[in-house]
């Protein structure tokens, strides 16, 4: 089985928040930083398998500091741990005051994605090797997440079992 190392797989991304990317109260948009996270943990995927992939589920977005327009917002993703053909990444979401230097963790998130043949079905990925304490920690806590998301997954699909489809003028 072909393995890599999680720096392998590590990127960084720093912007700045522009006038365009705050909402009503100045801070940094959710969605816009939702969509950053998706697309560097999009990244890390690639470089863990090099296949197509696609985002499956996002577990939780926490939102843990406000990002003002004073500040930089940086990105770091990883790949924390891989089953057969599913892949856990991870982002933290680092807010530095630009001003002062201050930093602080303005949110992180774990993200699965699920690695694609040419035919669009799951395709095993290389295993993963931790390194640093953070990796060692995050990897040895993700069969557990893993198997809250399979539960979750299972109770999603009875509850979208139950949905109706009709659009509200129907
Ligand atoms: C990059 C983008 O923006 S993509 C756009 C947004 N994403 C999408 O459109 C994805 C839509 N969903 C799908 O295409 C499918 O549901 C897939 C590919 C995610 C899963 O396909 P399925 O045929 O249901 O896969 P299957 O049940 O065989 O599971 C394959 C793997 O995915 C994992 N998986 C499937 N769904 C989820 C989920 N919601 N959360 C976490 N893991 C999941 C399974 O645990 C399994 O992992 P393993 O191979 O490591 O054991």
């Amino acid at each position: 089985m072909e393995q890599k190392y999680t720096r392998e797989t590590r990127c960084f991304k720093v912007s700045r928040v522009f006038p365009t990317d705050v909402n009503n109260h100045d801070t940094l948009f959710g969605g816009k930083l939702m969509s950053y996270i998706d697309d560097i943990a999009s990244i890390s995927v690639s470089k863990l398998c090099r296949t197509a992939a696609v985002t499956a589920s996002t577990d939780s977005v926490d939102f843990l500091q406000p990002i003002r327009p004073t500040d930089s917002v940086s990105l770091e993703s990883f790949i924390t741990w891989t089953g057969t053909s599913s892949i856990e990444v991870f982002v933290k979401v680092i807010r530095e005051d630009l001003r002062s230097g201050d930093r602080k963790i303005a949110a992180t998130s774990f993200l699965t994605f699920v690695a694609l043949d040419e035919q669009n079905k799951p395709t095993p990925v290389p295993q993963i090797v931790p390194e640093t304490e953070e990796e060692l920690k995050l990897y040895e806590t993700a069969e557990q997440r893993a198997l809250m998301r399979k539960h979750r997954r299972e109770e999603s699909k009875k509850f979208a079992d139950f949905l109706v489809t009709k659009y509200p003028w129907e």
